[in-house]
């Protein structure tokens, strides 16, 4: 199976075009496919496979599958690789696409330099905020600074969906948050049904955060753009930000705004590494 490695700040994706290419799996078992290329020690090793599929309606599809093999809706950093490896590989000459997703069609705008790809701006579509658009149980209305009971103890939560679910914990100290202990208990929390996406967020001004991401379905990454995305939401409305932010991860940072029109746009980079063939074992 040809592949071509991305990341976006250190969020990294083995991203195949299947337009080129059948991919090696019976049964299109996509679950096992993305366990085995993500592994680190027996795969190529990435926190997501990204598909790339022909579709009507838009300029291309793209699938994304977690680490653990599970199918997430959106991947804010996996689009923006999309975008690039589109323009410089994947035939498709243009600064404005359509990329259908899970969470509807995203609209990537390249910002090229020289010819080359510098940057790309996502319209991220509209953030969703509604408990059961989360989804979260309990009652109807956002889910904003509310406490969330885990271990004895509460959290204050807010909830944002950018077609996956996000759960933000503002903190003072990110650093001294214990990811690793506290993310998998979150995820896994019997409110969120469909699991969820855990960010610490620590706010140093109106309009700078720095963010620690534990993701659904991949652990801790270097950078999660929905989640740069939701936390940007989730600033303004706990007033704790102003509507565009600079969000710092661990990986690099990541320009958002939450625009008038209620859309939200993502500007980040996008990097391919390498590509190779794929010569494990087919599913
Ligand atoms: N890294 C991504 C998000 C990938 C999906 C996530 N793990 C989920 O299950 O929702 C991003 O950059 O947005």
């Amino acid at each position: 199976m040809h592949f071509y490695k991305y990341h976006g700040l250190g969020n990294d994706f083995v991203l195949v075009d299947t337009r080129r290419q059948e991919l090696p799996v019976a049964g299109e078992d996509l679950s096992a496919l993305g366990r085995l290329v993500c592994d680190r020690h027996f795969g190529i090793g990435a926190d997501g496979l990204v598909l790339l599929r022909p579709v009507d309606g838009a300029d291309i599809q793209m699938q994304i599958i977690n680490s653990d093999g599970s199918e997430p809706e959106m991947c804010g950093n996996g689009i923006r690789c999309a975008a690039k490896y589109l323009y410089e590989h994947g035939g498709l000459r243009q600064d404005e696409m359509r990329i259908a997703t899970l969470a509807g069609i995203m609209r990537p705008r390249l910002i090229r330099q020289n010819g080359r790809v510098q940057a790309v701006r996502v319209d991220m579509g509209e953030p969703r905020l509604e408990r059961t658009d989360i989804p979260m149980t309990g009652p109807p209305g956002r889910v904003v600074d509310e406490p969330l009971a885990l271990n004895g103890g509460s959290f204050r939560v807010t909830a944002v969906s950018m077609g996956n679910p996000h759960c933000l914990i503002f903190t003072a100290h990110v650093d001294r948050v214990p990811l690793t202990e506290l993310g998998p208990k979150l995820e896994n929390h019997p409110a969120f049904p469909r699991k969820t996406n855990v960010e610490f967020i620590e706010v140093l001004n109106r309009g700078e955060v720095r963010m620690r991401v534990w993701e659904r379905g991949a652990g801790p990454t270097l950078a999660c753009g929905t989640g740069a995305c939701a936390a940007a939401v989730g600033g303004a409305l706990n007033g704790l930000t102003e509507r565009t932010v600079k969000v710092h991860l661990p990986g690099g940072t990541l320009d958002i705004q939450w625009a008038e029109d209620n859309h939200v746009y993502m500007t980040g980079p996008a990097a391919e590494v390498f590509a190779g063939e794929y010569t494990g074992r087919p599913v």
